[in-house]
């Protein structure tokens, strides 16, 4: 089986380092911050925790659907690409490789119509 881009970034304590980035990246970005607002840490936590997991293929994703999670926020494709940009920037700061920085946006990209516009 082909090692998973989570294995090789270096498991749980690398991606803990990229969801901190990640997540200072977001709530420090005026366009995309209010949606976490009223989101409580732990659960904002779990939310950058399961989207960098997902993203690298670390661990199989058992929670809501990404439509039922992000129903009532009507995200628009300038959001989903402030998100990805932040994750591209994390992924970076971190000496993610640009080849594999661009299939990790691939797969993240592929989940745009089940978030957008709900
Ligand atoms: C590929 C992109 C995305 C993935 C994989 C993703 C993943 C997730 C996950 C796993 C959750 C947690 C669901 C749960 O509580 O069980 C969540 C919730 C949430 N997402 Fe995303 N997300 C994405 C894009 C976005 C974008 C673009 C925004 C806004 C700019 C956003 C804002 C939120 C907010 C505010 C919540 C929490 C809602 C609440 O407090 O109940 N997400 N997302």
């Amino acid at each position: 089986m082909e090692t998973s881009l989570y294995e090789k970034l270096g498991g749980k304590e690398a991606i803990g380092k990229v969801v901190e980035e990640f997540y200072k990246r977001i709530t420090a970005d005026e366009s995309v911050n209010h949606f976490f607002r009223d989101t409580d840490m732990a659960k904002q936590l779990r939310h950058q925790t399961a989207f960098i997991s997902y993203a690298l293929g670390g661990a199989p994703y058992t929670g809501k659907s990404m439509a039922a999670a992000h129903t009532g926020l009507n995200l628009q494709p300038e959001h989903f690409d402030s998100i990805v940009n932040h994750l591209q920037a994390s992924l970076a700061h971190f000496g993610v490789t640009e080849d594999d920085i661009r299939q990790i946006t691939e797969k993240v990209g592929s989940l745009k119509g089940d978030i957008l516009y709900k």
